[in-house]
């Protein structure tokens, strides 16, 4: 079978509200969208079927183990797949059976089948006075694994908006495992997005010389005080170039991942071949090696 180097993707840039069922119709309809138009994967936001705040975020989480009336967000997303024979990613709330919370990147394949998991290693906790500031780890507890997905036909490396900011995760997820496409479901902040999210979405589509997508939840402008998220999904390529990017109104992206392309810049600029080994090194130290 001929491998498939050059994939359409689609990026849902969807709305939540403060009802649930509402904002898995949101979802819904972007994924029938995306999938009529043919799209390979498609990806959606960080905490995408929910406003990411404590009282939703524990609402809205599924436990993966189950039954399918339990769990719509999952349920949804497997249909779809199928549907479309598109693998879908994003991240949601989990719940587990000794009640805990994690905030969980999913990738559901196209045959319907939850293909694998991320819960979010780096949690989001800062204090810029005035500007942003969020305390993540007094709803979710952290993960500990670094996970890359083998579609079959890529391997995509799976992190969670404020884990962009970790260059060393990027490193070992391309660098060790072989990832080509980064894909990182956000709900990046006001008071840093403006200047952070496409510096850091270009600077991990440098260091590692791969496509990186940045899927972030639209702006929920209706009332202030609840959480504003950036928006501004965007995908770059392997040369660190804007290929599509947006606002912060729902809206849905599309783009080509072309493999040809990424391993024509890695030969290059063939930085893969001339790390310094002897002066330093990026070392994993748990997950699938
Ligand atoms: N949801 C998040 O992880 C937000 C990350 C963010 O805004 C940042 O500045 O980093």
């Amino acid at each position: 079978m001929q491998a498939l180097r050059k994939f359409k993707i689609a990026i849902l840039q969807t709305k939540a509200s403060k009802v649930k069922e509402q904002t898995l119709s949101y979802v819904q309809e972007a994924l029938e969208e995306a999938g009529k138009n043919g799209a390979k994967v498609s990806i959606l936001g960080e905490t995408f079927n929910c406003l990411y705040m404590k009282e939703y975020l524990q609402a809205a989480s599924e436990n993966f183990s189950d039954s399918s009336d339990k769990t719509p967000t999952l349920s949804l997303l497997k249909e779809y797949a199928k549907k479309y024979n598109m693998f879908i990613i994003g991240s949601i709330p989990e719940k587990t059976s000794d009640d805990k919370l994690y905030n969980t990147g999913i990738a559901i394949d196209s045959q319907g089948q939850l293909a694998a998991t991320h819960r979010k290693i780096h949690l989001f906790d800062i204090n810029i006075p005035g500007r942003a500031v969020y305390k993540e780890s007094d709803t979710f507890s952290s993960g500990n694994q670094i996970t890359v997905l083998d579609t079959g036909f890529c391997k995509i490396g799976l992190g969670i908006c404020y884990d962009i900011r970790f260059a060393e995760q990027a490193l070992v997820m391309c660098q060790k495992q072989g990832a080509q496409v980064l894909v990182y479901p956000g709900s990046f902040a006001m008071g840093t997005g403006p200047i952070h999210w496409e510096l850091l979405l270009r600077a991990r589509a440098l260091d590692n010389m791969a496509y990186v997508v940045g899927s972030c939840c639209a702006r929920f402008t209706e009332d202030p005080s609840v959480y504003q998220a950036w928006g501004h999904s965007t995908l770059v390529d392997p040369f660190g170039k804007v290929v599509t990017t947006t606002d912060h109104d729902p809206a849905i992206l599309y783009g080509e991942i072309d493999l040809d392309y990424l391993d024509q810049v890695r030969q290059q600029i063939p930085i893969y071949s001339q790390k310094r080994y002897d002066l330093y090194e990026v070392v994993q130290k748990i997950g699938n090696q």
